[in-house]
């Protein structure tokens, strides 16, 4: 049986680290975790490039630094950088970057183009992401160059960077809208001169974990160097397509923080943490600094003018709320029972909503203990019906409200009058401490 703890209403959820039995789910997955690449994958954390991409994104250099130190701290593999080419500040942005001594590697992200490699080796970074579309839209409304003309400047461009000594990514922009054949041709031409990585990059968000997954599968076969991959999230798939890939092979993972990016975003940073924790829980806190993801949301959301959602992976401000008296019930006794992510692990604060007209008396009766109120369960299931019958009427109560309905029935019980006081109170005016 798993251990019974007393939750916390407002606690900090620290009953969920007290050893208990584990509980084996009758609904585990039948299949083995196939999350070899979990303890492998790399994080290209592209705030400071898809990011800027945002309709509302404007940094300045000291709001780049910031960003960048604060993603760092939390451990990031990679920082990728908006082009050298985009602007003049841009370019001298990438040099005082590259310039911090920041443990995350950083890169910068250019056209596959000899002008932008050149630029962007000179400013110092420790990479460079090349990127070229390969779908017949972008071959024939973008840059205009068929596969042999792609190919020979992808060569050409990569062999440059490779003898300047930079690490150097070939990714093809569009892909699931590309040719099968255009791409594994391509891929195995950079791959045969040594390029670290190649990309694949889901530029519309048109992709399925399924499709993903074929293409990274097949793509393994085909590559010996890393795969990166990057999701676009405009049909809600970029987090199940990150871990599609990476399930199927590939190494490393294009995020930003709070998912901004050109259009409605790219898989999110918190949002790929909860999806690898729940894979991995132990190595996704061991490498990242979890407890900072929230610092740098702030950060990133203030400087966009967003607020975090409401519905945030991990952070949103009801992440961890839990309301319905079943749930309250259960959660107070092991939190695990609907919770997957320890509120603790990413320094948030569980929370259990007891005033309103979906609340039970389990839930009630915690709040009267952790009043330190002498109260029965009979008392306690009383007072639920009365919060349900104000809830009814007027909304839901603060938790001073029901404090000061528990209190007052309290006062009352020691008088004798608890059951008059209780039929008599048909507004939360009355109970307002
Ligand atoms: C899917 C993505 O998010 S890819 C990354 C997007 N990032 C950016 O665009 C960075 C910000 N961009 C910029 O500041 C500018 O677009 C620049 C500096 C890169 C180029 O500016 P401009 O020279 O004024 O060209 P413009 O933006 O109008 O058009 C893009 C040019 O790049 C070419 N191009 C587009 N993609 C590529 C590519 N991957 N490789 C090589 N050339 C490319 C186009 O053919 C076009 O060339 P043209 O000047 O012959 O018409
Ligand atoms: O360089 C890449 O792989 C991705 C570029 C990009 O932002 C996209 O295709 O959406
Ligand atoms: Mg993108």
């Amino acid at each position: 049986m798993p251990e019974q703890t007393n939750g916390h209403i407002n606690g900090n959820g620290n009953s969920a680290d007290r050893p208990r039995e584990p509980i084996v789910s009758p609904y585990q997955p039948k299949y083995a975790d196939p999350m070899s690449n979990v303890s492998s994958f790399k994080i290209i954390e592209s705030t400071l490039r898809e990011g800027e991409q945002f309709a509302n994104a404007f940094f300045d250099t000291e709001k780049k630094i910031e960003i960048a130190k604060a993603l760092d701290e939390i451990g990031v593999d990679y920082l990728e950088l908006t082009s050298p080419m985009a602007s003049e500040q841009s370019r001298q942005d990438c040099t005082a970057i590259a310039n911090l001594g920041l443990k995350a590697k950083i890169l910068t992200h250019i056209r596959c183009h000899m002008d932008d490699a050149k630029v962007a080796i000179s400013t110092g970074v420790d990479g460079l992401d090349v990127v070229i579309g390969t779908s017949s839209y972008l071959r024939e409304f973008s840059h205009g160059k068929d596969m042999d003309y792609i190919t020979a400047k992808a060569i050409e461009v990569i062999s440059f960077i490779k003898e300047s000594g930079l690490e150097v990514r070939f990714s093809t922009e569009d892909s699931f809208r590309s040719d099968l054949v255009d791409l594994l041709s391509i891929y195995k031409a950079v791959d045969k001169i040594g390029v670290n990585r190649v990309g694949i990059a889901d530029t519309v968000g048109c992709a399925n974990p399924r499709q993903v997954y074929e293409l990274v599968k097949t793509l393994r076969g085909v590559v010996s160097c890393d795969i990166e991959c990057h999701f676009h999230n405009d049909t809600g798939c970029a987090i199940a397509n990150a871990y599609a890939a990476l399930e199927a092979g590939a190494t490393h993972i294009d995020t930003s923080v709070l998912g901004i990016g050109e259009r409605n975003g790219i898989t999110p940073l918190g949002g790929l943490f909860a999806r690898m924790y729940t894979g991995d829980k132990e190595y996704v806190k061991n490498k990242y600094n979890l407890h900072k993801l929230r610092d740098v949301e702030n950060i990133v959301a203030e400087a966009v003018e967003v607020t975090v959602p409401f519905n945030n992976y991990i952070t949103g401000y009801c992440a961890f709320t839990h309301k319905a008296g079943i749930h309250a019930k259960a959660i107070l006794n092991n939190p695990s029972t609907y919770e997957i992510l320890k509120p603790e692990d990413f320094g948030m604060t569980r929370y259990v909503s007891i005033g309103h007209r979906l609340t039970g008396w389990n839930a009630v009766k915690n709040r009267v203990e952790q009043l330190n109120l002498d109260l029965t369960d009979e008392d306690a299931k009383a007072v639920t019906q009365k919060i349900k019958a104000l809830a009814d009427a007027h909304g839901a109560l603060s938790l001073d409200m029901v404090d000061g309905l528990l209190k007052k029935f309290h006062e009352a019980k020691e008088e004798g009058t608890h059951k008059e006081v209780l039929k008599n109170i048909e507004s939360p005016a009355q109970i307002t401490v």
